[in-house]
């Protein structure tokens, strides 16, 4: 079955409740039916807009799909600050983004942290989006694959087949997110088409098939249709594009731009 492209915003810490209720609102108005039919549509919010995009998703009958932006490898209990997975299930989310370059980065996230929050998130009916990639110094050194790689081992430990059927995996370059400066086609599909591979050997064909693998950094309207002509690439992480709800809606209707070159 050929995997549907999933297109998700990632607000990161952008967006009080209210403006989090204008941008779904500016979304909904202006998608159609058929721009769902083509591709499934996220926003992943900070944790304190979760309640009213559900309130409005609720009320409206929205197809726009919603998730958190990390959660916790705990259940419940003695975890200051902590989400957990059960509350945001019980909050409708579709989705927990987990193992962010940022929080990795700030926030000192090792694969065995993003390993255990993959199952919190499995365990409570979340589809996880699992983000890998390389900083530049990785990139300049030419070891971004088996960098990637290594990432996804890590996160992957432990999975049946069947769990990892259910998991997306985000490539986002940390060079390329925030910077403008998207990865080409060609290195977005070498990362992808390595995951998909890595994702047969680790399982089995039918996983392979079965995980959506999306691209992020830097992604736009002018970059999407070549990004999302890859043979790999599932769709795409989109940050600060996404809080502009005209460019996030052309980025859903990447078919109807051409490719450029
Ligand atoms: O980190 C990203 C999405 O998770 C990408 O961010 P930008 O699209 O702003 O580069």
């Amino acid at each position: 079955m050929a995997r549907k492209p999933l297109m998700a915003g990632n607000w990161k810490m952008n967006n009080n409740h209210l403006e989090a209720i204008a941008l779904v609102q500016k979304l909904a108005f202006a998608l159609k039916d058929k721009d769902y039919d083509a591709v499934d549509v996220a926003v992943l919010p900070p944790f304190t807009d979760i309640r009213s995009v559900q309130t409005l998703v609720e009320a409206d009958r929205l197809k726009i799909a919603y998730g958190s932006q990390d959660v916790s490898a705990h259940a419940s209990g003695a975890y200051t600050g902590e989400i957990s997975g059960a509350m945001l299930a019980k909050l409708k989310c579709s989705y927990a983004t987990i193992g962010h370059s940022e929080r990795r980065q700030y926030h000192h996230e090792t694969d065995a942290l993003v390993n255990a929050k993959t199952k919190a998130a499995l365990a409570n009916g979340l589809i996880p989006i699992v983000c890998v990639g390389e900083g530049l110094d990785v990139r300049k050194a030419g070891e971004q694959v088996a960098y990637t790689l290594a990432q996804v081992d890590g996160a992957l430990e432990g999975l049946t087949a069947e769990q990892a059927k259910g998991v997306v995996i985000a490539y986002e370059p940390v060079w390329a997110i925030g910077t403008g400066e998207v990865a080409t086609p060609e290195d977005a599909q070498e990362v992808c088409g390595a995951i998909r591979g890595r994702l047969e050997k680790l399982y089995d064909a039918e996983v392979a098939e079965s995980v959506r693998i999306l691209y992020g950094g830097s992604m736009k309207s002018s970059n999407v249709a070549g990004l999302m002509a890859q043979a790999d690439v599932d769709g795409g992480l989109i940050g600060g594009a996404a809080l502009d709800a005209e460019e996030f809606v052309k980025i859903c209707r990447y078919r109807e731009i051409s490719v450029a070159g």
